[in-house]
């Protein structure tokens, strides 16, 4: 029914979902998503922006293979090592920060380690365990944990949700300077289109439940340097989108940036 596979030589991500079904204990389905499907190239940013509850996380699991009941196909990038930043930091509360990342990553060499936790910032708490961290510290540790394995495809589940706005901006920044620099084919998953923007070279818009994409838009390059005026045009064009799909015309489309 489903098939869950690194790439013969492709480097994009390839998703076609046709319908994902839960199952609710009284047995009524829910469907979750349907006719779902994006392309995101190699070494660029997706950023997945949708209503609450359409259906964003569930897709971020089917592309992780954490859950194999749908139908359909995605096709990983070259090799398919995966990184992934839940919401939830999810680190082992008996580890130090350090010994977390070396868990996760055992090939990891020593000085890459270093230097990650350098750029995230987190070499002072390289010995603290996860009790004494703030969320934002916990966030960092997740991704430096997951940029450890040098993945091929680094999925982020809404990477900035509750954090204050110093903090979200300061981690934001630290993203898009990792994801840039490193060129890691990266899907950001978000209910905030002004973070999608400033994170995502295309952003993928989903429609409420059963989700799909309403429409695809092109961030123009670079991306770090988007002028206020063109964030702005972008974030009416998306909000244009969403609207047009709520009043039912849904077709997918794929504006010009
Ligand atoms: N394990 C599950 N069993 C039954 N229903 C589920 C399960 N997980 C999610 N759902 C339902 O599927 C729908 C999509 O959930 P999902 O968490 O993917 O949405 P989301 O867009 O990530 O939401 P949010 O923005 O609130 O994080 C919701 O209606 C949710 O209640």
């Amino acid at each position: 029914m489903n098939d869950t596979s690194p790439a013969g030589g492709a480097a994009s991500l390839d998703v076609s979902i046709a319908s994902k079904d839960y199952h609710s204990a009284s047995g009524r389905p829910l469907r979750a998503l349907e006719g779902l499907r994006l392309t995101l190239p190699a070494g660029q940013a997706g950023a997945v922006v949708g209503p609450s509850g359409c259906g964003k996380t569930t897709l971020l699991r089917l592309i992780a293979g954490l859950d194999k009941d749908y139908v359909g196909t995605i096709v990983l990038p070259e090799h398919g090592r995966l990184g992934m930043v839940f919401q939830e930091p999810r680190l082992l509360p008996w580890r130090s920060v350090i010994d977390n990342i070396r868990v996760a990553a055992p090939h990891a060499r020593e000085d890459d380690i270093a230097a990650l936790l350098d750029e995230l910032r987190l070499a002072e708490h390289a010995a603290h365990f996860p009790r004494e961290l703030s969320l934002g510290l916990a966030r960092r540790v997740a991704l430096a944990r997951a940029l450890a394995v040098k993945p091929d495809l680094l999925l982020l589940d809404e990477p900035l949700v509750s954090l204050d706005a110093a903090l979200a901006q300061d981690l934001r920044e630290m993203i898009a300077r990792l994801i840039d620099e490193r060129r890691i084919t990266t899907l950001i998953v978000t209910h905030d289109l002004r973070e999608a923007i400033a994170l995502g070279d295309r952003l993928y818009l989903l429609s409420a439940r059963p989700a799909h994409v309403v429409a695809t838009i092109d961030v123009p390059a670079p991306r770090r340097a988007l002028e206020r005026e063109t964030a702005e045009r972008l974030e009416a064009q998306a909000k244009d989108a969403f609207a047009a799909a709520r009043a039912g015309s849904s077709q997918p489309r794929h504006p010009s940036a």
